[in-house]
């Protein structure tokens, strides 16, 4: 689904991304683990078009997004999902509102059939939030307020999700709802989903491979258990 090669970054003098390799294969969780500041959001920028990398490849589902233009990254776009780290909802816009917005915003996607009030029941529905349709953000809590705004990625049916930090902030029960919710997406819509986060208990139970960025470069890669059992200094830092 996504294939990086060779990534290249660097501000001046800092060299953000020294050489980055990722492949992220249908259908599976692959969570990326770096420190603050180590290229994550700078990695997931370049990834999504939003920043033009020094040198490498970014091939995303057969497309090489350095080499796009603005309609074809557009278009790109749509079939891939974002849950960033505050849920981002309009304030002013019911949760309903919140989640026909995207849908008429991508309403080609949908070739006539768009059917919003049926999409926007099956996506909170899957996040069990219908009740709260009709809510306005400011209304919901915290662990609501994510799980809304994973409704509303899950609406466009994207084929690919990028989570950054889906946990933070949340106390631990109701990050494990979210993380269970995440599986049970994953497992009903065969997404494939990389995620970014710091939370070692998410990674645990989400990851079926994990990377480790430090110092620009794919560091580590293996299931949660190889990486645990890893004597290197620095991959245990992460564990600790
Ligand atoms: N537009 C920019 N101009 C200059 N430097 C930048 C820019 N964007 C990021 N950087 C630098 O790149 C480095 C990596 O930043 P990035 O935001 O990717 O870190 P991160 O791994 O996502 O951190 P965190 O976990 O804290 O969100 C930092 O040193 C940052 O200062």
């Amino acid at each position: 689904m996504i294939d990086i090669k060779d990534l290249r970054k660097s501000f001046g003098d800092n060299h953000v991304l020294r050489g980055f390799n990722m492949t992220l294969f249908k259908g599976e969780n692959l969570v990326i683990m770096g420190k603050s500041g180590s290229g994550k959001s700078v990695m997931i920028k370049c990834l999504i078009g939003l920043m033009a990398p020094d040198s490498g490849s970014i091939n995303v589902m057969g497309k090489d997004v350095t080499r796009l233009d603005q309609d074809s990254l557009d278009e790109l776009r749509t079939d891939v999902g974002f849950l960033f780290q505050g849920s981002a909802l309009y304030d002013s816009m019911t949760v309903r509102e919140n989640l026909e917005f995207p849908l008429r915003r991508h309403k080609k996607r949908f070739e006539g059939n768009l059917n919003a009030e049926k999409r926007v029941m099956e996506a909170l529905g899957n996040v069990g939030l219908a009740h709260a349709v009709d809510l306005m953000p400011s209304e919901l809590s915290g662990g609501m307020k994510r799980r809304v705004a994973l409704a509303r990625t899950l609406i466009m049916q994207p084929k690919i999700i990028l989570y950054d930090e889906p946990t933070s902030g949340l106390d631990p029960i109701t990050s494990k709802e979210i993380i269970e919710l995440m599986r049970n997406i994953q497992r009903k819509y065969e997404t494939s989903s990389l995620i970014i986060t710091h939370d070692v208990d998410c990674a645990r139970v989400i990851s079926e491979r994990m990377i480790l960025l430090v110092d620009g470069i794919n560091y580590a890669e293996g299931t949660f258990n190889e990486l645990a059992k890893a004597k290197d200094q620095q991959i245990q830092a992460f564990f600790k």
